[in-house]
Parts: C-alpha cells; sequence; structure tokens
C-alpha cells in the first residue's frame, strides 16, 4: 500500500484549484438513470468513488464515452436493475441509484450499504419515504429488493435533513404522477446541485435552497449538458492547511458562500481571509481557540471536523470541537495524539490544547477526511512524516501530491508493502 512522505514544516504559497465536488458528483451521476437522452457531465473529476460510480453506471447497461473534459452517458442502454455486493461495499455512495432505478425500471435491486468506518448510517429514511411514493420494498439476503407500479406523488417528511435521502427522494419523484413535496430536505449545496442538473435534463424540481423541495412529475427528460460545482471540502482543507502552516494562499474553483459558515468560524479565530467571485485568500493569521459543533448545512460540515481538529492542534489555547451527525468520526485522533497532539475525547467532544510542537512519527489513515487531518498535521510537523494507508484519499482528494508539492510543501507518494 503506498504512504505519503511529509516533510516539515512547509510554508505554502502560491494558487490551488478546486475540483468539482465529488459528494455533487456522485448523485448526478446516479440521476443520469433516469433519461434516455444522453447526457454530457464536464470535469468530473479523477477520483476513486466517481471511477466507482461509473463502474456501476456501466454494469447497469450505460454507455460511457470522455472526450476531453467531457464525459457523455447514455443511459438508453439501460439493461439492470442489480447494484450488486462487489460494487456497493466499496462506496456507500451506490445507495443512490435505488431511487433513479425505480423512476425508470419501477424495480431496484441494491446491496445494503452497511456501516463504514465513521458509523452505522443506517438507510431507514432512504426506504420508509420511498415506500410512502408507493414503493414496495423488502430488505433481505443483504439487499434492498424494491419495485414500483407508479411512482406515487406525495408529501413526505425527514426526520432528518439527510442528504441522501432527500438526493434519492428527489430523483425517485421526477417521473411521479403530480406533486411532490420534501419537508425538511437538506440544505447542502450539493442538493441545489442535484435539482438544477435534473431540472437541466428537463426535471420540474422548485423550493431549491429551502427546506421543502418540491417535485412536479414530468413524462419525459431531454438531452443535457452540466458542470458541478466545486468541492467546499477540498476547500476548506486547503485553507485549513494554510493557517495550521502559517501560510498565505488563494483558493480558486469553489463558490465561497458554499463555506460561509467555515470562514466565519475561523475569522472568529482570527484567521484573516478575503473572499472574491469563485475564490479565496487567506494570509498568515495569529488564530486562537474554538468552540464548534458540527450541524447539517449551513452549520459547521462533519466532513470538515477532522480537518479543523488538525488545525486547532496547531492553535494556541483550547478548542473544544464536537461530532453530531457520525458517531465514530473520531479516528484521526488517536493518530494525532502519536504526533504528540494534546487531545482528550470524552462522549460526542475532541477537547484539544493546542500550541504544542508535534513530532513526526509513522501514522495511519482511517478514512477519508481523517488522511486530510493527517497531512494538515504532518505538514506543520517539522521531520519526516509517514502516513500509511493513503488509498483513503484518493476517494475524495484529486492529484493531492500534486497540488501541495505546487503550494511548495515537501510531500512524496512512494509505493509501501502490501500490508
Ligand atoms: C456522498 C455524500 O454526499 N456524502 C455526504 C452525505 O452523506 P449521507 O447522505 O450518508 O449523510 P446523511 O445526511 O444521510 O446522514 C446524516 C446522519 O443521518 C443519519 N441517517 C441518514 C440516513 C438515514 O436513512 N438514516 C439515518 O439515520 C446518518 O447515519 C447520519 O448520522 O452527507 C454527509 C453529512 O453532511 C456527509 O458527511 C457525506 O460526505
Ligand atoms: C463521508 C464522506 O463521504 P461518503 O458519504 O461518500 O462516505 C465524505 O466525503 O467525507
Amino acid at each position: 500500500m503506498d504512504k505519503l512522505i511529509i516533510t516539515g514544516p512547509s510554508k505554502l504559497s502560491g494558487s490551488v484549484k478546486i475540483a468539482r465536488a465529488k459528494n455533487a458528483y456522485l448523485p448526478i451521476l446516479a440521476a443520469v438513470l433516469l433519461s434516455d437522452k444522453p447526457v454530457h457531465l464536464k470535469n468530473i473529476p479523477d477520483l476513486q468513488d466517481i471511477k466507482t460510480m461509473i463502474k456501476l453506471l456501466s454494469n447497469l447497461g450505460v454507455t460511457i464515452k470522455k472526450e476531453g473534459n467531457i464525459t457523455t452517458f447514455d443511459a438508453s442502454t439501460l439493461n439492470s436493475h442489480e447494484a450488486t455486493y462487489e460494487i456497493v461495499k466499496t462506496m456507500r455512495a451506490s445507495i443512490f441509484v435505488l431511487g433513479p432505478l425505480l423512476a425508470r425500471r419501477k424495480a431496484a435491486k441494491v446491496s445494503l450499504p452497511g456501516g463504514c468506518a465513521i458509523g452505522t448510517r443506517p438507510i431507514d429514511l432512504h426506504l420508509t419515504n420511498l415506500a410512502k411514493l408507493g414503493c414496495e420494498i423488502e430488505v433481505h439476503s443483504g439487499y434492498v429488493d424494491a419495485k414500483v407500479d407508479k411512482m406515487k406523488a406525495g408529501h413526505v417528511t425527514l426526520a432528518f435533513p439527510s442528504v441522501g435521502a432527500t438526493e434519492n427522494l428527489m430523483m425517485a419523484a421526477v417521473f411521479s404522477d403530480g406533486v411532490t413535496t420534501i419537508e425538511n430536505s437538506a440544505l447542502e449545496p450539493e442538493i441545489d446541485d442535484l435539482a438544477h442538473f435534473l431540472n437541466a435534463m428537463g426535471a420540474n424540481v422548485t423550493g431549491i435552497g429551502s427546506r421543502t423541495i418540491v417535485v412536479t412529475g414530468v413524462k419525459e427528460l431531454k438531452e443535457a449538458t452540466y458542470e458541478a460545482i466545486g468541492d467546499r471540502i477540498e476547500a476548506a482543507t486547503y485553507l485549513m492547511a494554510a493557517l495550521a502552516t502559517g501560510s498565505d494562499i488563494e483558493i480558486t474553483g469553489v463558490n465561497p458562500r458554499h463555506l460561509d459558515f467555515v470562514i466565519e468560524t475561523l475569522q472568529g479565530m482570527g484567521a484573516k481571509i478575503t473572499t472574491g467571485e469563485g475564490s479565496i485568500k487567506v494570509f498568515k493569521s495569529e488564530l486562537k481557540g474554538c468552540l464548534i459543533d458540527t450541524a447539517p448545512f449551513p452549520g459547521f460540515p462533519t466532513d470538515a471536523q477532522a480537518q479543523m481538529i488538525a488545525l486547532c492542534t496547531q492553535v494556541k489555547g483550547a478548542s473544544v470541537i464536537t461530532e453530531h451527525i457520525f458517531e465514530n468520526r473520531f479516528m484521526h485522533v488517536p493518530e494525532l495524539v502519536r504526533l504528540g497532539a494534546d487531545i482528550t475525547l470524552k462522549g460526542k467532544s475532541a477537547f484539544i490544547q493546542g500550541g504544542e510542537k508535534l513530532t513526526a512519527a509513522p501514522i495511519m489513515c482511517t478514512d477519508l477526511r481523517a488522511s486530510a487531518a493527517l497531512i494538515i498535521a504532518a505538514l506543520a510537523t517539522e521531520g519526516e512524516t509517514e502516513i500509511q494507508r493513503v488509498y483513503h484519499l484518493d476517494r475524495g482528494y484529486e492529484n493531492l501530491v500534486a497540488k501541495f508539492s505546487e503550494l511548495g510543501a515537501n510531500i512524496k507518494r512512494v509505493a509501501g508493502s502490501a500490508t
């Protein structure tokens, strides 16, 4: 398995261009299944999760062609409604195909995604609410086996604003026989992006950006071209890396409005940050500790919590970060402690006493954002830090080594042993 070797402390400078968002393109790729007309998607990021979703689409019969930065999907050749365990086990987002397959083929058999390193992650909200739209759903032998005669328009209220459930329901309702309202829907920018994409394909989604999404059923879709939003979590990662290393950098290719709460939180800690249209500039700053609670959008994103803890190890004083979304999302903490960070975990909270010098040591990635946190800490640490199991990073960070190298970090990826 490959490892990263980072020799710090690093000083970053220059500009980094953010990729299109993984969490926007994953549901958009699933939504391609809805249409029998070609869909052209621009600048799909080169990430493992995206490759997995494309493989899943291909297994379902979708014809895929790439020319330059445009990938064309033709789901008129769709010939299956089964997402097997072999694929789903490698990526939870495979569950996004459930809604579109039911809408298009009236049947779907999708392996249960199961839990993952960060939590149990049930899909009850997807299933109970699809049932309210008329789907008959059985769960057996590790599969969700679902069918529907006619997708009924209806009124559903999510008990929690789940991102994935909102997306699955929006896609499921595209051809329903009337007006479907999804109350307490999630507000994440990736939800808006999916809605805009569905509308570009000829669907009728309104209430975009509100807690009540309304999908009015349409008879058919049309050819569409679309490019997803920039990856706000990748941007947040570079923002925190710059602050942790006392660097000045510019981040482009992202809408700063999607990071309002993160930027305001960092500014509250003393960070000097300015925003332009599609860009963020961050400058070397003297920071103080913070009190953060992760929350659904527009709150502080759970996907940036690990990176924030890494930053807080570099900030003089105490910080408390509480994780409310996933029950097991602190696996980066023991690894940061191996570098000498002073962090205590109590229940859902991490208590960080920052400002102590970290010392290089071998450490291990456990999940995607935990990996990003370890990189931030290693960049700020004097000496050579070896980070193992970096394959987690390939799920969500395009060209990470090249991007940090261009910013001036001493970082390299080396082939490791098979363990
Ligand atoms: C591919 C993608 O976009 N992934 C993002 C998506 O994941 P995902 O869509 O899985 O996240 P959800 O918003 O659904 O999950 C939030 C919480 O609700 C719970 N829950 C969810 C569904 C359900 O049926 N029952 C239930 O109990 C989850 O276990 C979790 O505790 O949003 C998360 C929260 O912003 C992000 O961390 C992930 O990066
Ligand atoms: C948790 C994440 O992704 P997923 O929902 O695909 O596991 C993430 O992007 O941080």
